[in-house]
């Protein structure tokens, strides 16, 4: 059976990108994947003087709507960066945090869909037909970490 998510208070909140799990990548600690993904944004930008305000936003909402400003400019390759942005963030999310990458496992090989009502590229949009690439990171990540897990199980057999 498919599973949907969308808002960190509803059923498998945890696969929001605005979900409360901080994630340090080149040590440095980001509240969450949100954050870190909207910054990314900017990165060798002429207007990479937001990175910091989007750092220290105080939610992923506020840190979401700094970067979709459309008066700021994004990276000139952002398009061709973005999902391997994503895919690093949400893995480093679910190597850091147990619990949810419990949650994850548990999910099998049911297919997860972000069902967000506007988004047709992260998510599935209002009519499903929506690329839905957060939900294929996740079970893209979901596989890698099993692969990790029996390896490791295997090393110390
Ligand atoms: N979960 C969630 C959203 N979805 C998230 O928005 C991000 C896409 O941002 P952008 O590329 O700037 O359009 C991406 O992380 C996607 O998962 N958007 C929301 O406004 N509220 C929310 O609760």
């Amino acid at each position: 059976m498919t599973i949907y998510f969308y808002k960190v208070w509803q059923p498998y909140g945890c696969f929001s990108n605005f979900s409360p799990h901080p994630i340090e990548i080149q040590s440095t600690y980001w509240p969450t994947v949100e954050h870190y993904y909207q910054a990314q944004k900017f990165v060798g930008s002429e207007d990479e003087v937001i990175i910091p305000l989007i750092h220290r936003a105080a939610t992923p909402e506020e840190a979401a709507a700094l970067g979709r400003c459309d008066k700021h400019r994004l990276r000139l390759d952002w398009e061709l960066v973005k999902i391997q942005v994503m895919r690093e963030a949400v893995l480093k999310k679910f190597l850091t945090h147990l619990e949810i990458r419990e949650v994850l496992l548990v999910t099998g090989n049911e297919v997860l869909v972000e069902n967000s009502p506007t988004d047709y590229f992260w998510g599935c949009g209002t009519d499903k037909t929506g690329e839905n690439h957060l939900g294929k990171i996740l079970m893209s990540v979901r596989e890698e970490i099993r692969q990790l897990l029996s390896l490791s199980i295997s090393k110390s057999a």
